[in-house]
């Protein structure tokens, strides 16, 4: 059976996600997209998926005849109300990060999987599927002696006017806050925001560069500086510090250039590039799983512990220098 995928939010990784769907990907089609922008929403079903049907809202599409499965790729605030249409619908649904851009939100969307009684939610941290990150996680296991410090970087080349400061947290840092989880099998217990000196490439509603400081349960520092704005490339690093030795994320393989009188190699300027294949993997995952009428990969879990943490982070942002915990209640049975 081919399952049939309905998707809400047809812009720049909603068009993507229909794409490795449809043309690359198997055992799945688009049969349904839903976007609050008739334009785009028209426009990439004619691209993408000409036999989609047009949806008028996400809650129609959800509860269709005519999907199985749901893929949440609209602007993070409207997440929570698809996945908990979704999960109404007893539907597995993959929600692109973050799975909200508050912990109350996300709160109620663990209460609702849980309430149903077995997972239909995958959260779309696609840097557990990262080759890179998965050989970084053998040698942290393996080879360095226990972690004490994580030093990061996350860059962007530049970002629209609609990114403000606490996108630096919510839809950015997020992936940091999931991915060190799951590299250390930590949690956090603390969060502090510093900001150095502004570059003149950010417009004037985002602090940026910001450097956030994280501490974990078993006390190990992280410092990952956020960079919305580097002009370079786009550039993701992650160094881990044990006690025996560093480990250091690969960069992505690139052709090394000796011409001009220079060693060069090309650096990626675009998410859809560096994370190409995680983003092929973790959907194969959430179509082989949904066909099972459940989810795998990261969980509705994952998607609140990363929003608990991206709260104490943005009221770490408002007030330069203070450290805000972070604190957890238990973890539902049916996350274990
Ligand atoms: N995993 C990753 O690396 C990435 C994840 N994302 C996430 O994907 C989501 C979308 O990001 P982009 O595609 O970059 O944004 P975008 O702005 O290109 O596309 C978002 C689309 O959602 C639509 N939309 C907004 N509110 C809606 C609603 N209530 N109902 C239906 N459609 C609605 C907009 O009209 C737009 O077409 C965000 O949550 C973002 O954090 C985005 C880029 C990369
Ligand atoms: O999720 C993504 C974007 O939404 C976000 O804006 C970028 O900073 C991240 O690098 C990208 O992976």
């Amino acid at each position: 059976m081919t399952l049939r995928i309905g998707v809400i939010g047809t812009g720049a990784i909603g068009r993507d996600h229909m794409r490795r769907i449809n043309q690359t990907l198997s055992g799945a089609k688009v049969t349904a997209v839903s976007d609050v922008n008739i334009e785009s929403v028209r426009t990439a079903r004619a691209d993408l998926a000409p036999e989609a049907e047009v949806v008028g809202s996400g809650e129609e599409l959800a509860a269709s005849a005519g999907v199985d499965a749901v893929v949440v790729t609209s602007w993070g605030a409207t997440h929570e109300q698809y996945v908990l249409a979704a999960i109404a619908a007893g539907k597995p649904v993959f929600c692109e990060k973050p799975l909200s851009t508050t912990a109350a939100g996300a709160g109620r969307i663990v209460e609702a999987e849980t309430a149903f009684g077995r997972r239909l939610v995958q959260v779309g941290f696609m840097r557990r599927y990262d080759a890179g990150y998965r050989m970084l996680k053998a040698v942290v296991e393996n080879e360095i002696g226990r972690p004490l410090m994580v030093h990061a970087a996350h860059r962007n080349p530049s970002v629209p006017e609609q990114y403000i400061t606490p996108m630096a947290i919510q839809d950015t840092l997020i992936h940091e806050i999931d991915v060190l989880r799951w590299l250390l099998d930590d949690d956090y217990v603390s969060a502090q925001v510093i900001s150095p000196r502004r570059t003149r490439h950010a417009h004037a509603r985002v602090e940026d560069p910001q450097i956030v400081l994280l501490e974990t349960k078993s006390g190990i520092r992280i410092d990952v500086e956020i960079f919305v704005n580097c002009r370079y490339g786009y550039d993701i690093q992650c160094q881990v510090v044990g006690e025996e030795g560093l480990a250091s994320l690969p960069d992505p393989m690139a052709v090394v250039m000796r011409k001009d009188a220079k060693l060069q190699s090309a650096i990626m300027t675009d998410w859809k590039d560096r994370f190409i294949d995680s983003y092929d993997l973790e959907l194969q995952d959430f179509i082989k799983a949904a066909a099972r009428g459940t989810a795998s990969g990261p969980t509705a879990w994952d998607g609140y512990v990363a929003a608990v943490s991206s709260d104490a982070c943005v009221e770490a942002q408002s007030q330069p220098g203070s450290i805000v915990p972070i604190s957890l209640p238990a973890r539902p049975a049916l996350y274990n």
